[in-house]
């Protein structure tokens, strides 16, 4: 049996991973963790007795193996460092962390003889869009990111598009796009800029999670889009995802290295 604590439970995320977590027959629910839970109760949320509610991050104290993070970029950080250091090991969907936290992040998980992951997407269109999208790249070193999502995410542009960037700039190099002496008459219009790519972010109601990838070169273009239309398309990877973190020895970023 796995022993699950749940941070950001009554997030739409959270929520999502409760539900799998609860109907998975070797994982146990132990806690959940959420600022706007302090002084609730399991009752409340029509959980199990047996599953401690937090609603501060100190008061945290229950014997767990797995830490699952789908709170906010301002505070994944000093959630999964503790979480680290109460034992457990954690699986990081929330984004925002920057490799210096990352690093950070593993010399405590080694310091604890751990594993962890950290996945900026549990949505295998996703994973798939960034592995072609690299494969794409070593042809068409000219492209652009359009991330589309809904109009509550907190950050831009996403996470899955930084690692979408990264991962192409394993192939291309680093050149400006566009013209030259390019002006931009309304600030922003050419969106953020990684390597000389730019990135667009677009936040609509309606939208869940999406994220294409256009490439030009003369004559042709070639554009790779992947849909997230439910939250459920994320579960299935957190599933797998908490079952191999158990097999881990470092901090692992990416859910294609345990596929
Ligand atoms: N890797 C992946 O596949 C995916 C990653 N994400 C990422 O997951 C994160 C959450 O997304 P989403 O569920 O839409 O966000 P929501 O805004 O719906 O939920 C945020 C959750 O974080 C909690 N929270 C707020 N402050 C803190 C804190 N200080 N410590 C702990 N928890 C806190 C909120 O609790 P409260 O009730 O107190 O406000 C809430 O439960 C984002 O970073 C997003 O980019 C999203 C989808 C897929
Ligand atoms: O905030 C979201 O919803 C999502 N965030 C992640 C990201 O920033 O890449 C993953 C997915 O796109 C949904």
């Amino acid at each position: 049996m796995i022993k699950v604590v749940v941070a950001g439970f009554t997030g739409e995320m959270g929520q999502n991973t409760v539900k799998m977590v609860q109907n998975t027959s070797d994982f146990e629910l132990v806690g959940v963790f959420a600022p706007s839970a302090k002084g609730k109760s399991a009752a409340d949320y029509d959980l199990p007795e047996t599953t401690s509610v937090y609603g501060e991050l100190q008061a945290i104290d229950c014997e767990a193996d797995v830490w699952i993070d789908f709170t906010l970029p301002d505070f994944v950080y000093q959630n999964v460092a503790y979480a680290i250091e109460q034992g457990m090991r954690p699986v990081v969907g929330t984004t925002g962390l920057t490799a210096e936290q990352i690093t950070k992040l593993n010399e405590l998980i080694q310091t604890n003889g751990l594993g962890g992951l950290i996945a900026p997407n549990f949505g295998m269109s996703a994973v798939l869009l960034m592995k072609f999208a690299r494969e794409a790249a070593a042809y068409f070193p000219d492209a652009e990111i359009i991330e589309m999502h809904h109009p509550n995410k907190k950050d831009a542009p996403s996470g899955t598009a930084i690692k979408t960037a990264e991962m192409i700039s394993q192939v291309r190099q680093p050149h400006t796009q566009g013209a030259e002496q390019e002006k931009e008459t309304l600030p922003g219009s050419r969106g953020g800029d990684y390597e000389g790519m730019k990135i667009h972010s677009v936040r609509l109601p309606g939208y869940v999670a999406h994220e294409q990838v256009l490439f030009g070169a003369p004559g042709e273009a070639l554009t790779i889009r992947q849909d997230s239309f439910d939250r459920q398309s994320f579960m299935t990877g957190v599933r797998l995802a908490v079952k191999e973190v158990m097999n881990l020895t470092e901090l692992t970023v990416g859910l294609e290295n345990i596929l």
